[in-house]
């Protein structure tokens, strides 16, 4: 296994990809075709914010089962396309949080009392004091765009300043805003009543130019306004503009919508913003903290191995969440959907057009988005060109046509647990159902046949006329081709008329053994299915 390391993380995560067995390549500065150039050679990539991964290097990452994101930003990813390849996309939602919120703090106190200015002055030798006269925070009323993570390690430490605290974010309950003890605005109240305004929010299509012309000419005269979040939410030319007509008093961008390139000592780099005084902007430095990087790159390597050696991942971001400690009570249910998938496309080699799932008794509403991507991979694997894996199993269902619908419910008759799926072709309605004792998965219905065995890697699914000497017909001819019969289900619901037999087989059988099975006198249907 190989890892492409595009920019500098700490060597605590090199080290554990390295104890783990995985080949680390640090490649740093390389160009964006360089990358596109080696990348299908590798089974991850890990990035910071530089390395722009989109769709064009995600499909030259032909072997790449996992591209982390060193820290939290994760619009400098194409997610979507690497879900699309099967690609597990993984980022650090909390190492760097902290530094993140710690230098929004010190960006707030440059601009309120001009430190960095003053230290240029000094500097130069100019130590005239009248030029720096600051503004304090105290008493005054701090805006938080954004109430995340971020946002409330910034509002907790605005607060001990004495700031009021306002904060917009519709996505964030009630709750927090009285945890933090911080109001909740509205975005026209917060751009009004704000002498400080922080944004903490991604960068989305929603965010874009956030804060542009029209929300400037809303805001306080003399307001301040710090980025250290994503280039791009305050359009920077209307920013530029506030300024220079006094409306914005100061600034500080951490982040900017074009950033340079981090690695060289000097380049040609132009920005109107930087020839303002009262800007201050510095190089995409919230994450850079010694404690954070080790945090940031310690989660991506834990992460990375994990995904390569077959686990999974705990910050997916395009994977629903899931706690290790879970996993092994969910590890049966979701062989079980998985192999419920794999049957019914073997059996059929139809085209569900629909496929309705529908989870009993004890499977919690956690577990259903994955068991549900189990059994469309299942289903898929078979039916598709594609990788498919839990990542896009749903996105490629969909690109099928296959409309999946999910839903819950207690009752779950003498099982504990159950997981039905009807399947509807062009022509017939067809029902699997299985449920998990023991930590066992079993099939429990097989197309409406009352059964109860485990799905095994080789398994003989077969249909015929309810007679005698069927069992002994197909022993004999399997044998002929020196395979054992390990286990075998017999289900029939009214004597005489159709039956099923399952068998668990201890290889596959050859095409030449189906044909001879499927000429006896008496068998309907013969299929084979490999889980
Ligand atoms: N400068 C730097 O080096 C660093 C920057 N960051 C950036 O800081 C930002 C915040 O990070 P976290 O707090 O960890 O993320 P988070 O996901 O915890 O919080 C983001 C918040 O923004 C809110 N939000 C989304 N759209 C919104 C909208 N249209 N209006 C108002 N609120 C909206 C969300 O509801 C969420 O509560 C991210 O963009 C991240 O990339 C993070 C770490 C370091
Ligand atoms: O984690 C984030 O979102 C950041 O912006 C940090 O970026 P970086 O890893 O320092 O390039």
């Amino acid at each position: 296994m190989k890892v492409l390391v595009t920019e500098r993380i700490a060597k605590e995560g090199i080290e554990i990809l390295k104890d783990e067995g995985i080949e680390v390549d640090e490649k740093v500065g390389l160009s964006h075709q360089e990358i596109c150039n080696i990348i299908g050679d590798y089974d991850a990539l890990i990035v910071r914010s530089a390395t722009k991964v989109n769709e064009e290097m995600i499909k030259c990452g032909r072997n790449l089962k996992v591209i982390a994101r060193a820290g939290v930003g994760i619009d400098n990813v194409d997610v979507e396309a690497a879900t699309k390849q099967g690609i597990i996309v993984v980022n650090a939602p909390d190492g760097n949080i902290m530094a993140a919120a710690e230098l929004t703090i010190g960006l707030i106190f440059s601009i309120f009392r001009y430190i960095p200015q003053a230290y240029m002055s000094c500097k130069q030798g100019d130590f005239r004091r009248n030029k720096f006269k600051g503004v304090e925070l105290y008493e005054k009323t701090a805006g938080i765009i954004g109430f995340g993570k971020i946002g409330a390690l910034v509002a907790e430490r605005l607060k001990a300043c004495g700031m009021r605290v306002i904060a917009y974010d519709p996505y964030v309950s009630d709750e927090k805003f009285r945890k933090y003890g911080v109001e909740k605005v509205d975005f026209e109240t917060l751009l009004k009543e704000s002498d400080l305004i922080t944004i903490h929010t991604p960068k989305t299509a929603e965010t874009y130019n956030l804060i542009s012309e029209k929300e400037f000419r809303k805001m306080k005269k003399g307001v301040r306004i710090v980025n250290c979040a994503r280039g791009g939410v305050i359009n920077e030319k209307d920013l530029y503009n506030a300024i220079k007509e006094g409306i914005v008093a100061a600034a500080a961008l951490d982040v900017l919508e074009k950033e340079p390139n981090f690695e060289l000592e000097k380049q040609d780099y132009h920005n109107p913003l930087l020839e303002l005084d009262n800007v201050v902007i510095t190089p995409h430095l919230g994450a850079s903290t010694q404690e954070a990087q080790v945090n940031v790159a310690v989660s991506v390597a834990k992460e990375v191995a994990a995904v390569l050696k077959g686990g999974i991942a705990k910050n997916a971001v395009n994977l629903p969440a899931f706690e290790k400690e879970k996993l092994d009570e969910i590890l049966p249910y979701l062989e079980l959907a998985e192999a419920m998938g794999k049957i019914f496309i073997q059996a059929e080699r139809a085209f569900a057009k629909k496929i309705e799932i529908v989870y009993s008794g004890q499977i919690d509403e956690k577990m259903t988005t994955w068991l549900t991507r189990a059994l469309l991979k299942g289903y898929l694997e078979f039916s598709v060109q594609d990788t498919v894996n839990y990542v896009n199993s749903q996105v490629l269902a969909q690109e099928q046509g296959i409309e999946v619908i999910e839903s819950r419910t207690q009752e779950s008759g003498k099982f504990k647990n159950m997981i039905t799926a009807r399947f509807t072709t062009d022509e017939k309605v067809l029902e699997l159902a299985g449920t998990v004792y023991n930590n066992e998965g079993r099939i429990i219905d097989f197309f409406g046949y009352k059964v109860d065995f485990k799905p095994e890697k080789y398994m003989l699914l077969i249909q015929n006329i309810d007679k005698p000497g069927m069992i002994g017909r197909i022993g004999t001819i399997v044998g002929e081709y020196g395979i054992n019969i390990a286990t075998m289900q017999v289900s029939r619901n009214k004597k005489g008329e159709k039956a099923v037999m399952v068998c668990e087989i201890d290889g596959a059988l050859p095409d030449e053994a189906l044909e001879k099975l499927k000429a006896i006198d008496g068998i309907l249907r013969v299929t084979m299915a490999k889980l």
